[in-house]
Formats: C-alpha cells, sequence, structure tokens
C-alpha cells in the first residue's frame, strides 16, 4: 500500500500546484487495503466530497497502471475513521503551505493584499475546512459552492482567505477579473453612484466580474437600498455563473434587518466557519510570520507568545511585532524572558485569557445573588434572565469567544440565543440605568 501511494503522489503533484497537493493529497492518509478497496481518511466532509468528485477515478486508474489491480477508493473522514478504529481521534494534519513556488500574479484593479495567499495560509483544525472550500472554489469558480460564505470571530483568517481566492484564480486564470470591496465600500460606491447619477457604471463594475468578494458582510444591516441593489448584482453574478464570495462574523441568518430573499440565497451555496486557531497552528502562523520578517525567534519563545494569545491571529502577530519591537529597543535577541517583558509591559499578558466566562459568570451570579447553576440553567423569572443575559453580554464583551462557545459554556445554549441575550442586554445599556450602572461596575471589577 505504501509503495502504491507513493507512486500515486507522485503522479498527482505532477499536475497539482503545491497548494492544491498539499490541500487534498498531502492531508490524505491511506488505511488499509480490503479486497478491492483501499480505504483512505481525509481531514474534513469536504474533503471527501472533493475526493470522491475528483480522484476516485486517478486511485482506480492509477492502481491498475501500478500492478494491473484497479483499486476502487472509500473515502472516509478522519472523524469517520476514528469513531470506527480506533477509540482515539487522530488529530487533523497541519499543513503549511509555505513551501509553494513563487506566485506570478498579474495584479489587477482587484484590491488585493499581496500577501493575502494560500502560500501564506496556515491551516490547523479550526481553519482546514473553510481553507479547503476555499481552494476549492478558487479552483473551480462558479461551479461548486457558490455562494461561498466565510464566517467566524474578530481576527481568524477570513479576509485573508477570501483573498487568497482571488489571488489563486488570478494564477490559474491570469485574465480573471476579481473585485474584492468591504461592504462598506459597495454601500458607499452604491451611494455615490446615486449621487452623481453614475448608476450604469456602478452596475457595470460590479457584475461584469468573474469573481466578486465581499468582505464583512453584517455591515449589510438595516442597509435597505444597499441590501437591494446588492440583490441584483448577486442574481446578475450568479446566474451567469460568477462566483461570490462572502465574509461575515455570523450566519446569514443572524444578521439583523437582512432581507430574507438574500439569506435564502445565501444559503445555496456553503457557508463555512472559522474558528479559534490551537495551540499547533498559532505556533506555526508565529514561525511563519518570523521567516518572513527574517526574525531569529527561538522554538521556545515562540510557544511562549502562543501561549499567551489563544484567540484572534490578529492580535497573535501583534504580539509578535511588540516583542520585536521591544527586543529591538532593549538591543538584546529575542528570548522567553524578552517576550515575557515585552508582552506584560504593553499589558497584553494574559488580559484577555485571564478573564475566562467561568470568571464573568461568578461575579455575576455575586453581583445579583443567583447560583452558577441558574446562570446555566433554563428558569425565565427574570431574576435569574436578566443576570445570565448580562453575562452571556459581558462574556461577548470582554472575550473573544465565539457565540456558539459562549452558549456552550451557559449550559449548552444555542448560539442564536447568545446573540438575542446580547442584544437585548445592548439595548438595555442605553434605555436602563440600573442595567448601565451595573454592567459598568461589572466591568471594572473584571478588569482589576
Ligand atoms: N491561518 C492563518 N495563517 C496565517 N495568517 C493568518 C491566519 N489567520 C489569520 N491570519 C492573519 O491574521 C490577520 C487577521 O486576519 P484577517 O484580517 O483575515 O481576519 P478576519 O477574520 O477577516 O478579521 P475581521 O473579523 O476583523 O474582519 C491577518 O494578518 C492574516 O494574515
Amino acid at each position: 500500500m505504501t509503495d502504491f501511494w507513493n507512486y500515486f503522489k507522485q503522479k498527482l503533484k505532477e499536475n497539482l500546484t503545491p497548494v492544491s497537493f498539499n490541500t487534498w493529497v498531502g492531508s490524505a492518509e491511506p488505511l488499509f487495503i480490503e479486497g478491492n478497496d483501499i480505504h483512505i481518511a481525509v481531514p474534513t466532509e469536504l474533503h471527501k466530497d472533493y475526493w470522491e468528485r475528483h480522484y476516485a477515478e486517478e486511485v482506480a486508474i492509477y492502481s491498475y497502471k501500478f500492478n494491473g489491480i484497479e483499486l476502487n477508493p472509500i473515502i472516509e473522514t478522519q472523524e469517520e475513521h476514528a469513531k470506527k478504529e480506533q477509540p482515539e481521534n487522530i488529530a487533523p494534519k497541519q499543513t503549511n503551505n509555505n513551501d509553494s513556488e513563487k506566485s506570478g500574479h498579474v495584479f489587477h484593479n482587484s484590491h488585493l493584499n499581496p500577501k493575502y495567499t494560500f502560500d501564506s495560509f496556515i491551516t490547523g483544525s479550526g481553519n482546514q475546512m473553510a481553507h479547503a472550500a476555499a481552494l476549492a472554489v478558487a479552483e473551480e469558480p462558479g461551479v461548486i459552492y457558490n455562494p461561498l460564505f466565510i464566517y467566524g470571530g474578530v481576527g481568524l483568517g477570513k479576509t485573508h482567505l477570501m483573498q487568497a481566492i482571488g489571488h489563486q484564480m488570478i494564477k490559474i486564470e491570469p485574465g480573471a477579473k476579481v473585485k474584492y470591496v468591504t461592504s462598506e465600500t459597495f454601500a458607499n460606491d452604491f451611494i455615490n453612484s446615486i449621487q452623481t447619477r453614475t448608476q450604469d457604471d456602478f452596475r457595470q463594475e460590479y457584475r461584469n466580474v468573474d469573481l466578486l468578494l465581499i468582505d464583512d458582510i453584517q455591515f449589510f444591516a438595516e442597509k435597505e437600498g444597499t441590501q437591494e441593489e446588492f440583490f441584483h448584482t448577486f442574481n446578475e453574478l450568479h446566474d451567469n455563473g460568477k462566483q461570490i464570495v462572502m465574509t461575515s462574523d455570523r450566519l446569514p441568518n443572524e444578521i439583523p434587518k437582512l432581507q430574507e430573499r438574500l439569506v435564502s440565497r445565501f444559503k445555496w451555496g456553503l457557508s463555512v466557519d472559522i474558528t479559534a486557531p490551537d495551540l499547533e497552528t498559532r505556533i506555526a502562523i508565529l514561525r511563519n510570520k518570523a521567516e518572513a520578517e527574517h526574525l531569529e525567534i527561538p522554538n521556545d519563545t515562540l510557544s511562549y507568545i502562543a501561549e499567551q494569545v489563544d484567540t484572534n491571529v490578529r492580535e497573535l502577530e501583534g504580539a509578535l511585532i511588540r516583542v520585536q519591537a521591544y527586543s529591538t529597543l532593549k538591543n538584546a535577541d529575542i528570548t522567553k524572558s524578552i517576550a515575557a517583558d515585552a508582552l506584560k509591559l504593553f499589558k497584553l499578558s494574559k488580559e484577555k485569557k485571564g478573564l475566562s466566562i467561568a470568571k464573568i459568570q461568578n461575579k455575576v451570579a455575586k453581583y445579583y445573588h443567583v447560583s452558577i447553576n441558574d446562570l446555566k440553567g433554563k428558569k425565565r423569572v427574570k431574576t435569574i434572565v436578566v443576570p445570565r443575559q448580562i453575562a452571556m453580554y459581558l462574556s461577548r464583551e470582554l472575550t473573544d469567544r465565539s457565540l456558539p462557545q459562549i452558549g456552550m459554556e451557559f449550559g449548552g445554549k444555542d448560539h442564536t440565543t447568545v446573540m438575542h441575550s446580547c442584544d437585548k442586554i445592548a439595548e438595555l445599556v442605553v434605555s436602563d440605568n440600573d442595567i448601565k450602572m451595573a454592567i459598568n461596575e461589572l466591568k471594572d471589577e473584571l478588569r482589576n
């Protein structure tokens, strides 16, 4: 099996870009051969789908070429395999796609940041599915997963991944018309076009592309006219088989006042989330960044920095820059103790990390004289509901936990419940003085 697999990989490598190879083939693992079946484990459902559509036939063809036996691939996700075969889970493989060839991008007027490519994107368990979906879309725009909707918390790489699709598409098809905008730019361009009576130009610009990337679509909330215009842009592009990719901090149906017809269209394709990276991925991201900046940083120092910032990649990168700046200031090499000083000095050290949801629940429970169990429970009396909602609101405000993660910490509540609570308290903070005071006092206590 190993010999065949090496031969098979070699064959595919000849025809794939390094990123595609690493993502689809490098991440797959042959398990065993039984009769004429070869069982192959892949990281996610999306990889499985891709394998079944693209490589099943290749396995049969190359196995026949290899030794005259046509193998039939049985693809399973690592999770399925682990459930069936092993008591322990197999962790999905980390793929650092950084070893890819130099890219020769043709830069269009697409407003893409040259740094945001697949090559510089590190994959790990929190983003593997989104990464695979993004790559599939770049390889076959407008065919599958249209629209692609990437959602997740702040600073987790949504913009990076979305722009990587643009770069990759231009790389594959240099004449491709790619347009990246934030939803705010789209809205502003639209408003300007009304003011200057240049709506035709606006439409021409947005509807005459092969790939439209719209970032942070949650800012469409409540912008009726913009939504209307986007609805038509979307339809036109989709009808013509053009690819649309959007990002948001939440799912389409959770964006307040987003028209139902847009929500339903966004669901035509695929929605994938990005969650916070695990420690190994954070270390890999830092290592990658350090190499790009030609910084010599020992492994234990990288691990140390990665341990300090656990929810937001932008902050993680910020921490590295702070450490670098501090070491330059002190004229010292970057070591663990320099890193510790730098992060302490900039008050980054565990401020958010130390503020766990449990701590927030504790403070709120004491403040309102209710039990933690009540906060996590389902009782609907006002004396418990309000503190519960406040605790959720503070968890959202003061930690980087996602809505589903907060829901989990509150007795497994749905993320929509968390969102509703946060919205409710956000309204009360403005209209109800007691709540406002309570929130301020709790925040002060939690920060000390
Ligand atoms: N997996 C990753 N590999 C390498 N760099 C990453 C990764 N994830 C995020 N980054 C980097 O972290 C920074 C923030 O990422 P990005 O702006 O894409 O986040 P975002 O999810 O779009 O944030 P926001 O919600 O604020 O729009 C960028 O510099 C990006 O390159």
